[in-house]
């Protein structure tokens, strides 16, 4: 660790005293806690995330996630705006951007809510900037060397009101960075089921030389799901054989969208480590019919749009084909009114509902009221029940103590 680093973080750095906590926890929680707090040292209107880090000091995925964030500075990528160690809990704290939505909750808002009985749709300006402002942060990713590997809604945060009012956020909870034994599968991560519904059909295939283009099919998923606020790859979690990336349901799911790859679609298909086993379980005719323009016809979008158009640039199976992010900001539709911008709301008001508090009163181990909150296993398992993985099984919450 670099003595500026260091300087940085311990001697200049931001305290924990210097934070006020909300009283609430936010997000999956799951992979840590991530709590929301406000400044108190000084006058900062500003929210912050400090997610705290499951482990004692610096595990592997921590030095991992801080030197990654300490690289990778952009307006679409969430900023780390500091480490806190907290010495009497031997804990480490990312202090971040705190972003107010997510897709994930904006997609179940647009699914749920009605305004006079009918289904209240995403604004087709929101849509286009959320995408825009994804392409950048991704691009930006790239270009530094770095794969997302796991992209989709929740991942995509959007601050709330203040100097970054509607500016898209690339995080990653991260599940499928933690570093965890090679040979767990990556469906399972500390008893947390990873889903697998963005997942490009070159990785369910075992190709061991992915690239970029796995990111532009999970943000092709993303893109038709902002559409028809479904997830369009979606299948029941499935068991299979320990260890490898070859998922039966979750190809099926891609087949009945887009049809069974033909050898000119994706030559390469054939060299795919587990293209034999997709041989012996799939008849390519019972997909004959299936196309990604008769999914969304039948998803009630036009398939004339230009929005079907560029989808069908995202959505390719063979990788090589993909295009890339590069090329999609280039893209005539974002050339064409509504233009992107840099607020997603474009200044209008925000519909969608604020994170949730989770407030419990427990007395900590020495019997002293906490400041804040912690969560019961039932309450932790509502708020992380995401329609992005089955109910995700939870460990004991910890709290940080004061
Ligand atoms: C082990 C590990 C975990 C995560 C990451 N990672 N990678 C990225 C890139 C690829 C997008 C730059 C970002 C992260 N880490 C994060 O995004 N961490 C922030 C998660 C904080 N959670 C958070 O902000 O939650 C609320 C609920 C307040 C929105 C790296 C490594």
């Amino acid at each position: 660790m670099d003595d500026g680093f260091k300087t940085e973080t311990f001697l200049r750095g931001p305290k924990l005293e210097d934070f006020e906590y909300l009283g609430c926890k936010v997000g999956q929680g799951t992979y840590g806690q991530v709590y929301k707090a406000r400044r108190k040292d000084i006058p900062d209107d500003r929210s912050y995330a400090l997610k705290e880090i499951e482990s004692q000091g610096f595990s592997l995925s921590t030095c991992r996630e801080t030197s990654l964030l300490r690289e990778l500075k952009h307006p679409n990528v969430i900023n780390l705006l500091g480490v806190i160690l907290c010495h009497t809990d031997r804990k480490v704290l990312l202090l971040l951007d705190y972003a107010e939505y997510d897709l994930c909750q904006m997609i179940k808002f647009h699914k749920t809510s009605k305004k006079d009985k009918k289904p209240v749709k995403m604004a087709k300006g929101t849509i286009k900037s959320i995408l825009y402002q994804i392409l950048e942060g991704i691009q930006y990713i790239h270009s530094s060397g770095v794969l997302h590997r796991d992209l989709k809604p929740a991942n995509i945060l959007i601050m709330g009101e203040g100097i970054q009012r509607g500016r898209v956020k690339i995080a990653d909870f991260g599940f499928s960075r933690l570093f965890r034994n090679p040979l767990k599968p990556l469906t399972e991560v500390d008893n947390v089921v990873v889903t697998l519904w963005y997942r490009a059909p070159e990785l369910l295939l075992g190709d061991k030389h992915y690239t970029t283009a796995i990111d532009m099919w999970s943000v092709g998923c993303i893109f038709a799901e902002l559409l028809t606020y479904e997830p369009i790859f979606s299948c029941r979690q499935e068991n299979n054989r320990e260890n490898s990336p070859y998922h039966h349901d979750q190809l099926d799911s891609i087949f009945r969208v887009m049809g069974f790859p033909l050898e000119t679609d994706w030559e390469d298909m054939k060299e795919m480590p587990e293209y034999i086993t997709l041989q012996e379980e799939f008849k390519p005719c019972n997909y004959s019919n299936n196309t990604l323009v008769k999914y969304m016809e039948k998803q009630n979008i036009n398939p004339t749009s230009k929005d079907v158009a560029f989808l069908q640039k995202l959505l390719v199976m063979d990788p090589n084909k993909r295009i890339t992010s590069e090329q999609a900001l280039k893209d005539a539709i974002f050339q064409k009114e509504p233009f992107p911008t840099g607020d997603v709301f474009s200044g209008l008001e925000i519909p969608y509902p604020e994170r949730k508090f989770v407030e419990s009163d427990t007395s900590d181990r020495r019997g002293k009221k906490r400041k804040y909150s912690t969560t019961s296993g039932a309450q932790q398992s509502d708020q992380t029940q995401g329609q992005y993985g089955k109910q995700i099984r939870m460990s004991n919450p910890t709290t940080l103590s004061e």
